[in-house]
């Protein structure tokens, strides 16, 4: 996350860390949403080679053990079929993850609320990114979880000449294009939105732009989760 500020700890609790094992050791490599005790959404991009995966629940510094942490593993992740990882303009940048166990919901773990199918919502409507991604282009990943108000970019804005164009499809929702943005290792991870007084995972954090994570007129793109709820269904979460 470039720009925001350090989250409050555990004020996004159904906000996950997805790490992967090389050697000994696990590492973040994308954020996620608990939506289900046994099931987390993330994007497809994070997923599509295999690794020995780990969902940390209750985090909030990477670094350190703070003992509101459950560790769960990863018994199957199912890709979006359609995704392409050569394309990911082509949008279907969602996965989901069986976790081996349920997770026990508590104040640090909460599911996160997933919005109706097919709700689109205005141009800046108040939406957060949250996740532990670089605070600047080419920068490092933050220890801590990071929160930025992203407010929506409306769909007719975000594909206008200057802004993404066609990149931008219409299974996906922008936010931000000021100075705060996702960037790497954001991936995966949720756009919060208010509606009407709730938070609603509305995005899962998709791309930014390869010229820079916060560059002018390229907000971040995230998939749109409500244009997947049936597929989310299908797969037999609901
Ligand atoms: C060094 C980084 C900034 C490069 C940048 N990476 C990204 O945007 C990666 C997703 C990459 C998926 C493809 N493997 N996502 C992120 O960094 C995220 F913002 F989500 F955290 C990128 O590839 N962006 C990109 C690439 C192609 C397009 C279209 C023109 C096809 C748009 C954006």
């Amino acid at each position: 996350v470039v720009g925001g500020t350090v989250a409050r700890p555990n004020s996004w609790p159904w906000q996950i860390s997805l790490q992967y094992k090389s050697g000994s050791s696990f590492y973040h490599t994308c954020g996620g949403t608990l939506i289900r005790r046994g099931w987390v959404m993330t994007a497809a991009h994070c997923v599509d080679r295999s690794r020995t995966w780990r969902v940390v629940l209750g985090e909030h510094n990477i670094n350190s053990h703070e003992g509101t942490e459950q560790y769960m593993s990863v018994s199957r992740v199912y890709l979006h079929p359609n995704w392409n990882s050569n394309n990911v303009a082509g949008g279907w940048d969602i996965a989901l993850l069986r976790l081996s166990s349920e997770a026990s919901l508590n104040n640090n773990v909460q599911l996160g609320a997933l919005p109706p199918s097919g709700q689109v919502l205005p141009h800046n409507n108040p939406c957060y990114i949250t996740g532990w991604g670089r605070t600047q282009t080419g920068g490092q990943i933050s220890a801590q979880l990071k929160q930025a108000s992203l407010p929506v970019v409306d769909h007719k804005t975000c594909t206008s000449y200057g802004w993404w164009g066609s990149t931008v499809k219409d299974s996906m929702v922008c936010a931000g294009g000021g100075s705060e943005s996702g960037c790497q290792g954001d991936s995966g991870g949720p756009l919060n939105c208010s509606v009407n007084g709730k938070w609603v995972v509305h995005g899962v954090t998709s791309f930014v732009s390869s010229s820079g994570c916060n560059a002018y007129r390229r907000p971040t793109v995230f998939t749109r989760a409500s244009a997947y709820i049936s597929w989310m269904n299908n797969v037999s979460i609901q």
